[in-house]
């Protein structure tokens, strides 16, 4: 059995609907179908989701609005595609009026109620859609199936239960269509995952249901070695590993969602990521460890702005006890996380994901890790950008580092951290956010061009042998 997810860009209107169906048809192993909501039918469109937050945030300002119309025409246009009974349009538009009348815990469950809408409308409609062309689907709603999420309304996370609740689902011969992005909290309340979270769903629902494949359908023909709005015409990737995946997903390759790999590590599961416009083509292939042997030494390079640092420094701070510790008792103080630390003798940079901190939290912060550290040096880098190499043969192989760098030098970017981790098969890099997408590209040239250096010798040397 497969479970076959289709992102917001493949549900985008009728057209695409419909190629969507054909490809659910196509494959009697597509059993279970995760839809997100429509997303983007051309550049400057805007998404079902981003709709859903500008209605939740008019309702939560009392103004007067006409977002319910302006979603509801989204639904209208794919339904009337395919002559859907009228009450299940009737069903959506109703729902949708309803949201600012229901009661919610607080202002946030509120937005993760509505954002949830889009999903779970889109999927109503999909079952409706398939059955009018003659496939049996039946609609599940994650309240039956017992997705069960933390108390974090925007950015829950999965509970162990889930799995134990996706156990007792059963499925005839019917397709079984899912929302993505959202579940509930124990107190019955629903709660989304971070934005691009519906790859969750599949991954959970392919872990619980032991599918022998996550198919992930999307609007390009595979995973890229870049992004492709970064560099032109990038090399797709044939094949990868989950945790090659996880890191370039983490840092900015945006097509699979980098919490989603793990439900998928978790259950052994391999993922399929192919493209709705073009589902004859292999695509990308994302497998366990064990089931991969490397050829080159990277598989992919990616670069992210959402960064920020934090640079201090003291003299003989390798000698003092317990500095650390006080300056992660302030992070917790604030309930900011950090992403990494990397350090020198006497230096430490801490590198934050900047959408989680605002500007009075980081003042704040700043001041009391002054106030309680003394640091000769205290310096907050809004500028800056993580530019990540992976690939799991750079284990077996020595100078990827100096591949790395040479045409950064070359061309005059500066880099202004270095960090390998302990896994060998990343390598992260830090520049200013202007240098970024410059560094990607010098990065991938080098290492994918004609002349490459991916066939740098396996090494004596290398700390694994492949
Ligand atoms: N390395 C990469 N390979 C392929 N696509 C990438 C890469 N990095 C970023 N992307 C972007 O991811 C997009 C697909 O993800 P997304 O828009 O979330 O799709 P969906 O709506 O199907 O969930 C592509 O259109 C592409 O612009
Ligand atoms: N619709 C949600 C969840 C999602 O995963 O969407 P997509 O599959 O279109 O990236 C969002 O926009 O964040």
């Amino acid at each position: 059995m497969k479970v076959v997810k289709f992102g917001g860009s493949s549900l985008a209107d009728a057209a695409h609907v419909e190629k969507v169906i054909h490809i659910v048809q196509a494959d009697s192993q597509r059993k279970v179908v995760v839809t997100s909501a429509p997303g983007k039918r051309f550049t400057g469109d805007i998404k079902v989701t981003d709709l859903l937050i500008k209605y939740a945030n008019a309702t939560l300002n009392d103004q007067d609005n006409n977002y319910a119309d302006q979603i509801f025409d989204r639904y209208q246009e794919i339904g009337h595609g395919f002559n859907v009974p009228d009450d299940v349009l009737t069903d959506i538009y109703r729902k949708l009026k309803a949201l600012p009348t229901r009661s919610y815990p607080n202002n946030d469950y509120l937005m993760a109620a509505f954002k949830a809408h889009g999903e779970r409308l889109n999927a109503e409609l999909f079952a409706a859609c398939l059955n009018r062309l003659g496939t049996k689907a039946r609609f599940v709603d994650p309240s039956e199936a017992g997705i069960l999420l933390s108390d974090d309304p925007n950015s829950a996370s999965v509970l162990e239960e889930t799995y134990d609740h996706l156990q007792h689902l059963s499925y005839g011969d019917e397709k079984l269509v899912f929302p993505g992005f959202f579940g509930f909290t124990a107190d019955g309340n629903i709660a989304t995952f971070a934005r691009g979270g519906s790859d969750i769903t599949g991954s959970i629902l392919a872990r619980g249901l032991h599918a022998s494949l996550y198919e992930n359908f999307t609007d390009v023909d595979a995973i890229f070695a870049a992004n492709p709005k970064v560099v032109k015409n990038p090399a797709p990737i044939a094949k990868m590993t989950f945790r090659e995946m996880r890191e370039l997903s983490y840092a900015g390759f945006s097509v699979f969602n980098d919490e989603a790999i793990i439900p998928a590590i978790q259950g052994q599961v391999p993922i399929n990521v192919k493209n709705t416009n073009n589902p004859d083509l292999p695509g990308t292939l994302i497998v366990p460890e064990n089931s991969f042997k490397p050829t080159k030494s990277v598989t992919g390079i990616t670069g992210s702005n959402r960064f920020a640092a934090l640079y201090l420094h003291r003299y003989l701070l390798n000698k003092e006890v317990g500095f650390t510790l006080k300056i992660l008792k302030i992070l917790y103080k604030y309930g900011v996380s950090y992403e990494h630390m990397p350090s020198g003798i006497d230096d430490l940079t801490i590198i934050f994901d900047r959408n989680q901190l605002d500007n009075e939290t980081i003042h704040k912060m700043c001041a009391d890790i002054k106030a309680t550290v003394k640091p000769d040096t205290l310096e907050w880098i809004d500028d800056y950008a993580i530019i990540m190499v992976v690939g799991e043969g750079m284990r077996a192989r020595v100078g990827t580092i100096e591949n790395i760098i040479r045409p950064l030098a070359e061309h005059d970017i500066a880099v202004h951290m270095i960090n390998q981790g302990a896994s060998r098969i990343s390598i992260m890099l830090g520049t200013r956010e202007s240098d970024a997408d410059e560094a990607v590209r010098r990065i991938y040239q080098h290492f994918f061009s004609q002349a490459s250096s991916q066939s740098v010798t396996p090494s004596k040397n290398a700390v694994y042998s492949e």
